[in-house]
């Protein structure tokens, strides 16, 4: 089973890059994740000739802040796009055979140029221990409002370390434990996983993604946790006021663990009041190493 897995990612690198601003490493509880805000800046991610301001466009547009990579994403013929029934994606980088070997093909030109995102990925040093030093893989996962994806591992094919860039608005990612890893039963207060073992339906983790920001799991988050977003139209988070239990929060609200890392002052204040962060559009970019690529070769004899 995938959790049974011994850990063979190893923890990013940290002696420099990113990874050795201290800032960057406070989430609680000293968890297998590093939370990167502003990863993309909008000065950088937004070419001159585009306005800063949001703009409302029409259909399946929403009010978002302009940038390349959302500009390109949004004017990407339907054929680019793959249906899911709950969200729809972009693969970029070449499929994975069901074996899980990459069919390599080059990556858009505006995730390797304007930003240059595996430039930047790289200057992490979260990929060092990677076959490839950098991601080959990604998918890019658009969630409108009430959208979310189940409780799930990112499974064995992947060098274990996955970066997510997010894009539009925020989302709040939970990392769950499997509840009883003997049991082929599934407990009160937890779920099945489609595994035949059971998840804890508490997190051990919840993080509020600002836009902008990169989330890297790695270590046993990888390979002994699942993770999941929740299919809602609005979050509920805790401020730190409410902590000590004696608040007006609804029942639902989330105790995240980056709240000292959030940059985002409009968010850090909404919650503050005890507002509700409405969804809007999301688009994630989910980055990995496939170590397994096939060459042309290969290719042309079918595998
Ligand atoms: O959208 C996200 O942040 C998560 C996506 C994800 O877990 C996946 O593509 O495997
Ligand atoms: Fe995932």
């Amino acid at each position: 089973m995938p959790g049974d897995r011994p850990t063979t990612s190893e923890t990013p690198h940290r002696s420099g890059g990113l990874l050795s601003n201290p800032a960057n490493l406070g989430i609680e509880g000293g968890r297998s994740v590093l939370y990167l805000p502003n990863f993309i800046t909008v000065c950088c991610s937004t070419p001159r000739s585009l306005p800063l301001t949001p703009t409302l466009t029409s259909g399946r547009r929403r009010t978002i802040f302009n940038s390349e990579v959302l500009v390109q994403i949004q004017e990407s013929p339907q054929p680019k796009w793959k249906n899911l029934q709950n969200r729809r994606l972009q693969i970029w980088g070449g499929e994975m055979t069901a074996k899980g070997t990459l069919c390599p093909a080059p990556f858009p030109n505006f995730v390797t140029q304007y930003p240059d995102l595996i430039a930047r990925l790289k200057a992490t040093e979260a990929f060092e221990g990677s076959p490839h030093g950098v991601p080959n893989h990604i998918i890019m996962n658009e969630y409108e409002a009430g959208q979310g994806i189940m409780p799930h591992e990112d499974g064995p094919k992947y060098h274990p370390v996955v970066a997510t860039l997010s894009l539009g608005t925020h989302c709040v990612f939970h990392y769950y434990r499997y509840s009883d890893d003997a049991s082929s039963t599934t407990p009160h207060g937890a779920e099945n996983s489609g595994t035949g073992r059971s998840i804890d339906r508490t997190p051990v983790l919840s993080l509020l993604l600002e836009p902008r920001s990169l989330v890297i799991s790695f270590g046993d988050m990888y390979t002994a946790h699942l993770h999941g977003i929740e299919d809602t139209f609005e979050d509920h988070i805790k401020s730190p006021v409410d902590l000590g239990g004696d608040s007006d929060s609804p029942a639902n609200a989330v105790h995240i663990g980056n709240w000292d890392l959030l940059q985002d002052q409009k968010l850090k204040e909404m919650i503050t009041r005890g507002e509700p962060l409405l969804r809007s559009t999301r688009w994630s970019l989910t980055c990995r190493d496939i170590p397994k690529v096939s060459t042309n070769l290969q290719r042309l004899r079918g595998f």
